[in-house]
C-alpha cells in the first residue's frame, strides 16, 4: 500500500503569519493543506473565511482541502471554490440536501468531500458514497486542535476503506484529529489515504521529519 498523503492543518499555525506557516507546509514533504473553516455555530470556535484562502492560494502549489465546519455549507461552496480550494469538504450533520451540494461542488469543477463527526455512523452516508471524492472521518469532536484521538473512530475509516474495495467506489478516506507520531500507526492499520495533523505538525521542530513519521516511513 502507498504511504498516506499528509495534510497539515493550518488551525495550529500562527494566524498572525499564515504565509510562514504555509511555507513550512510547502517545504515539509506534505502533499495537501487542510483549511479549517469554523463558524462558531456548528462548532464552538471561529476561524477564517474564503479571503484567507484566496490570499494564501498563490503561495502554494499543494492541494487545498477546505474543511467547512459550518452550518449551511451550500452557501459557502462557491466562495471557497472561487478562492482556490481543490476539495470542498462539508459535514453531513450540517446540511439536508447533501446530494445536491455534491452536485454543486462538482459543477464548480471541484472535488467533494463528506465529513462525519465521531457520533455519526458510516451508514448515515452510505447512499452518498458513490458520489464522494473524499470521506473525512473526524477522530475528535471538531472545534479545536490538539485534542486526544478517539481511537474507536478508526473503525469507521477501516470500514470505509473496505466498502470502497467491495463496491468499487473511488473516494479517498481521510482521518482528522489527534494524529501524531504515536497514533499514526492506527491510521496506517486502517488503510487510510490521507492523514490530517495540526498540533503534531506545527509543534514539531523538524517538520519534514514529522511528515515522515506520520507517513510511517
Ligand atoms: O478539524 C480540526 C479540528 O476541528 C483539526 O483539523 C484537527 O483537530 C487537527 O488538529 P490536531 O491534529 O491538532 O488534532
Amino acid at each position: 500500500m502507498d504511504k498516506p498523503i499528509i495534510a497539515p492543518s493550518v488551525l495550529s499555525a500562527d494566524f498572525a503569519d499564515m504565509a510562514a506557516g504555509l511555507a513550512e507546509i510547502n517545504n515539509s514533504g506534505a502533499e495537501w493543506v487542510h483549511l479549517d473553516v469554523m463558524d462558531a455555530k456548528f462548532v464552538p470556535n471561529l476561524t477564517f473565511g474564503p479571503k484567507m484562502v484566496a490570499d494564501i492560494r498563490p503561495h502554494s502549489k499543494l492541494i487545498f482541502d477546505a474543511h467547512l465546519m459550518t452550518y449551511e455549507p451550500e452557501n459557502l461552496a462557491e466562495l471557497f471554490a472561487e478562492a482556490g480550494a481543490d476539495y470542498i469538504t462539508f459535514h453531513i450533520e450540517a446540511t439536508v440536501h447533501s446530494h445536491r451540494l455534491i452536485q454543486k461542488i462538482h459543477s464548480l469543477g471541484k472535488k467533494a468531500g463528506i465529513s462525519i463527526v465521531p457520533s455519526t455512523p458510516v451508514s448515515y452516508i452510505e447512499e452518498l458514497l458513490p458520489f464522494a471524492d473524499l470521506v473525512l472521518v473526524m477522530t475528535v469532536n471538531p472545534g479545536y486542535g490538539g485534542q486526544q484521538m478517539i481511537p474507536q473512530c478508526l473503525d469507521k475509516a477501516e470500514r470505509l476503506v473496505k466498502l470502497r474495495e467491495e463496491r468499487n467506489y473511488s473516494y479517498l478516506v481521510s482521518v482528522d484529529g489527534g494524529l501524531n507520531a504515536e497514533t499514526a500507526h492506527l491510521a496506517h492499520k486502517a488503510g487510510v489515504d490521507v492523514i490530517v495533523a495540526g498540533a503534531a505538525f506545527f509543534g514539531a521542530p523538524d517538520k519534514a521529519a514529522m511528515v515522515k513519521k506520520l507517513k510511517g516511513a
